[in-house]
């Protein structure tokens, strides 16, 4: 399922009624459509009863921009249906959008009630609200009065109970990085057009947008994308087209020979996590590669279908392998980042690098804040180090070292900085955050729509790792291996939620991965 962006819709709102011959209009009318199909499909609005009195109606509150005008073609869907409804206005309409001015003739020429908002106070006969102040027009802080309005709007919600759903976009939120604006309302449902507006699944928007409905805009806006970069959510739909089932005669040759090096003297459980997560993914032979002097410790502790050899032989070591994850509990001594040049000197094949290996990376780019702040976007990101084709799984703590750029920024910019840095570096990029995203060297991101609170727990960046490399030496390419496992590794998560809530380990996670892939196969 795609993903938009303001900018993006801004330029579907363009460019569809210029070489599709859709007008913004008709665009609109389908707008406000979806908003009453999607009400529909909630409630019985014929027989509303807000349990205070049978007058009770669907208010809608409108900005004076286009997204107030959606309300407005909704209300009169509304009116023409019998259900009743009364219409607010929100702002100075003499400064409207010129598609706001011809819904509020129509509206009312069909003498819908319309109340200026400082005239309204009929909030006890609310069956449910509806708020189109703003959408994706927002732009810097809410002003004073909104912030008001919004303010009155949620005591009257305590007051009288009633649903609040948000046209768009909850006004106040950032349709493209999720922030919102003081005084932003949480609400009950969004029904968002064309496409799930990015904002509204990155926190902390993602928290106050409610359930989210998409609603169809009447016209094909994907082909008018061109060559724009696209952002894609992983979930079921686009796993099950990902997986692969396997050939009769597959066996432990055609599956793949993994290699994961990492662990260290104070950390042996993180390579065992990520060797173990790669035999649960279907790698037909996983060895891990560790320091000597853990070595016997490790064999005492890890599943027998691991092999474990001595990272002290690493030529030897890395012969054969269809796929090298390097990183787990490698550790932060001196010594670590010539070990990881020299593998990434003698190894040529696909290469997964998590943890204690990016950090020996140290910065690889930097970012000009001032570009970020502006949205150039070519010129946010510089190389700094070339890096070689390979997937990185950095959580946000790594990145920021990676990128020389703290967190505040990161959590602000996610998706763009992902994009940048996959681009800029060609890269595969695994940013582990909530969501966790995987951003392409072609500019295409997949953000992450499942997982649960309970994956907040050590060691289960390890399991992904231990299954990205799983997937790629099945012979997935090191894309697909990367969303395929973060899918598997969330799925994996969600069926152990359900009944263990986060009393789950990452090694659960990891021999629950077969319960997801005999899913995704329909078995
Ligand atoms: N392609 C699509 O998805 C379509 C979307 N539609 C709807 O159009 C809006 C966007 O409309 P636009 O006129 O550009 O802006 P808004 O109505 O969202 O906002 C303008 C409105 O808000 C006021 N405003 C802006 N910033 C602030 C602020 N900081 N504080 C207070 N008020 C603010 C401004 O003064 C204007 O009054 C989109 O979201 C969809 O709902 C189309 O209908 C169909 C195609
Ligand atoms: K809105």
């Amino acid at each position: 399922m795609n993903i938009l962006t303001t900018e993006d819709a801004r330029f579907i709102d363009r460019e569809v009624p210029k070489q599709l011959g859709v007008s913004l209009e008709i665009l609109m009318e389908n707008a406000g459509r979806g908003i009453v199909d999607a009400l529909w499909g909630q409630y019985d609005l014929f027989s509303l009863d807000n349990a205070r009195s049978i007058n009770s109606f669907v208010l809608f509150i409108c900005g004076t921009g286009n997204n107030g005008a959606d309300g407005l073609v909704a209300a009169r869907h509304l009116m023409e249906q019998g259900v009743p409804v009364q219409i607010v206005l929100v702002g100075d309409t003499s400064k409207c959008s010129d598609l706001f001015a011809l819904q509020l003739e129509r509206c009312e020429a069909m003498g819908c009630i319309i109340d200026m908002y400082d005239e309204f106070n009929d909030w006890s006969n609310v069956a449910v609200a509806v708020e189109g102040i703003m959408g994706t027009g927002l732009t810097g802080k809410l002003r004073d009065l909104t912030v008001d309005v919004l303010h009155d709007i949620d005591t009257m919600r305590s007051q009288y109970n009633f649903d609040l759903w948000a046209i768009d976009v909850p006004a106040g939120l950032d349709a493209t990085t999720g922030q919102i604006a003081e005084g932003t309302l949480a609400y009950d449902y969004t029904v968002t057009f064309g496409a799930i507006k990015q904002g509204l699944l990155l926190y902390p928007g993602k928290a106050v947008g409610g359930i989210a409905v998409v609603a169809p805009l009447g016209a094909p806006w994907q082909k008018v994308l061109g060559d724009r970069d696209i952002t894609v959510t992983i979930d079921s739909n686009l796993a099950e087209k990902l997986i692969n089932y396997r050939i009769p005669m597959a066996h432990k040759g055609v599956n793949g020979n993994a290699l994961i090096i990492g662990g260290s003297n104070d950390m042996i459980g993180a390579p065992i996590l990520a060797a173990e997560a790669a035999v649960h993914s279907g790698a037909g032979k996983v060895t891990l590669g560790v320091p000597e002097v853990i070595k016997p410790v490790v064999q005492g502790r890890i599943i027998p279908e691991v092999m474990v050899t001595s990272t002290e032989a690493h030529k030897a070591m890395l012969e054969g392998r269809q796929v090298v994850a390097m990183g787990p509990g490698l550790g932060r001594t001196s010594d670590i980042p010539d070990f990881v040049d020299s593998i990434l000197d003698s190894y040529e094949g696909p290469l997964v690098l998590d943890a204690d290996a990016l950090y020996a990376l140290g910065h690889v780019g930097s970012v000009d804040k001032d570009a970020l702040r502006d949205g150039e976007i070519e010129s946010i990101y510089a190389v700094e180090r070339d890096l070689p084709y390979c997937v990185m799984t950095p959580h946000l703590g790594e990145f920021s070292r990676l990128i020389d750029l703290p967190i505040k920024w990161i959590e602000r910019h996610y998706i763009t900085l992902a994009r940048e840095f996959a681009k800029k570096h060609q890269v595969v990029l695994v940013l582990k955050g909530i969501p966790s995203v995987v951003a392409l060297p072609d500019g295409t991101v997949y953000v992450n729509t499942i997982g649960n609170a309970g994956m907040g727990s050590g060691g289960m960046g390890d399991v992904l790792t231990g299954v990205i490399a799983g997937f790629i030496s099945q012979g997935y390419s090191l894309q697909d291996s990367a969303v395929l496992g973060v899918y598997v590794h969330s799925r994996s998560a969600d069926i152990l939620n359900d009944t263990k809530a986060w009393g789950y380990t990452p090694s659960d996670v990891s021999t629950s991965l077969g319960c997801v892939i005999s899913e995704l196969l329909g078995e």
